[in-house]
């Protein structure tokens, strides 16, 4: 028998009461063996936590973390990424299929899996390819990796840019509920050395762009294709206001549509990119303030459902080259949190109940993860829960990072350092020093 009793920290549930429901507000948190318990019955022996003036929130979820294992540990693994996630307040992560080779088969999404368990740090859950090799012409095993489990499945890093085959992964994953997160982006609008905006900025600096309309028009797209099959889409990392504008159309038309935004998109901008500096290139690229701006009101208004990192780990030999050659993608798990509560919070956009849901709760029911996670916490449940100081603030130094990379865009800025405590399946993944 395990027992943690968390004293005094106010918890936010992000709404829907129901009988079992943790209270809202100041109280003593008990968790035994794993999972919640009424305080009043806290033993003598139980592990006591001052949580005085601290927050505590359902434990996070990230719809979009590049894990990178197996075929490129050298620039992360499950067990360094999954820390990098504890430390970042996550208790779950939903893991790209851009592996090598690709996470497109039931045995290859079960070992991500045990790794993940073996890691202990978050809770790991595949994501499968939709096609074969992320090839874009096969569909990859849909039906044998569901049977596992799976029920997210995306190319990402890749657009299924073929109607036909968006078409039949959509209808395939409506038998179990899937869903079919999608790397907006035509690749016949955005040319190979594309790598950044399609902008004055890019013009100005000689670069290659792309236009807006590459990520819009695949959302139209598909958001008539999540009609026409009656089944899941979910867009991956939005980052135009045409995009949120689109969103908008297909959500009052009643499609089954949900879509993400990262940190990155919620506070940087294209200006970034004026010093050539590789760590700001990201796909989809970093836009102007207009974008920045409409992609806020998005997450406040629930246009856009989620915050999903997009963590894009590389190794040096990757990322330090001439702007054009250089890899995309850049970190995010450790320092998601305190951009959302930088950007959103202290502006006065999102309420803390929001918040929860909108990196909790509705990524738990995008991923359709059916079990403990992104709930508001409730007596008998698997405790998953982030405890944060939400006035901490610190530089950050991408030296002290979890991940084995360091391509993080935040080093030196100053922002929100919040996550003191992580428990993840019922026991701590993180506790700050
Ligand atoms: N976001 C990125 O710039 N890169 C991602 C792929 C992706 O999310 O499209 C990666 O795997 O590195
Ligand atoms: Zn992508
Ligand atoms: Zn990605």
């Amino acid at each position: 028998m395990t027992e943690l009793l968390i004293k005094g920290a106010n918890l936010v549930t992000g709404g829907d009461d129901h009988e079992n429901a943790l209270p809202a507000g100041g109280q003593d948190i008990l968790i035994k063996d794993g999972r919640y318990a009424d305080p009043a019955d806290a033993s003598a022996e139980a592990t006591v936590i001052d949580a005085d003036g601290l927050t505590a929130l359902p434990g996070l979820i990230d719809l979009h973390t590049h894990l990178r294992e197996p075929g490129r540990e050298d620039a992360e693994t499950v067990e360094s990424g999954t820390r990098a996630a504890a430390r970042g307040g996550f208790a779950a992560v939903l893991a790209m299929a851009n592996t090598n080779p690709v996470t497109d088969t039931a045995e290859a999404a079960a070992h991500i899996r045990t790794l993940g368990e073996k890691a202990g740090f978050a809770q790991v859950f595949p994501i499968g390819a939709v096609s074969k090799g992320l090839a874009g012409e096969e569909l990859a095993e849909l039906g044998l990796m569901a049977r596992i489990g799976v029920r997210m499945f995306s190319d990402d890093g890749n657009c299924v840019s073929d109607s036909r085959l968006m078409r039949r992964a959509l209808e395939y994953v409506r038998a179990f509920d899937g869903v079919i997160a999608q790397h907006s982006q035509d690749p016949r609008l955005a040319g190979r050395d594309a790598c950044c905006h399609e902008g004055e900025i890019s013009g100005r600096l000689g670069l290659a762009g792309w236009p807006s309309a590459a990520e819009a028009t695949v959302i139209a797209r598909d958001a008539e294709l999540a009609k026409l099959t009656n089944s899941r889409l979910h867009v991956c990392h939005v980052s135009t206001a045409e995009s949120v504008d689109v969103l908008a159309w297909a959500k009052k038309r009643g499609i089954k549509i949900t879509a993400e935004v990262t940190p990155h998109h919620l506070l940087l901008t294209t200006a970034e990119v004026q010093g050539y500096d590789p760590t700001y290139k990201v796909n989809p690229p970093l836009r102007p303030d207009e974008d920045v701006a409409a992609l806020r009101a998005a997450l406040a208004d629930g246009t856009i459902d989620a915050v999903a990192t997009d963590h894009a780990p590389h190794a040096r030999h990757d990322k330090e080259h001439a702007f054009a050659d250089a890899a995309f993608g850049m970190l995010g798990l450790e320092t998601a949190l305190g951009v959302v509560i930088e950007t959103m919070l202290n502006t006065g956009a999102l309420d803390w109940d929001t918040l929860v849901q909108r990196t909790s709760i509705a990524p738990g029911r995008i991923a359709g993860l059916g079990s403990d996670l992104g709930m508001r916490p409730a007596y008998g449940q698997t405790a998953q829960l982030t405890v944060i100081d939400p006035q901490r603030r610190n530089p950050v130094d991408a030296a002290e990072s979890f991940s084995l990379s360091r391509n993080n865009p935040w080093h030196g800025r100053e922002l929100p350092d919040p996550v003191m405590i992580t428990i993840a399946d019922g026991r701590i993944s993180y506790q700050r020093q």
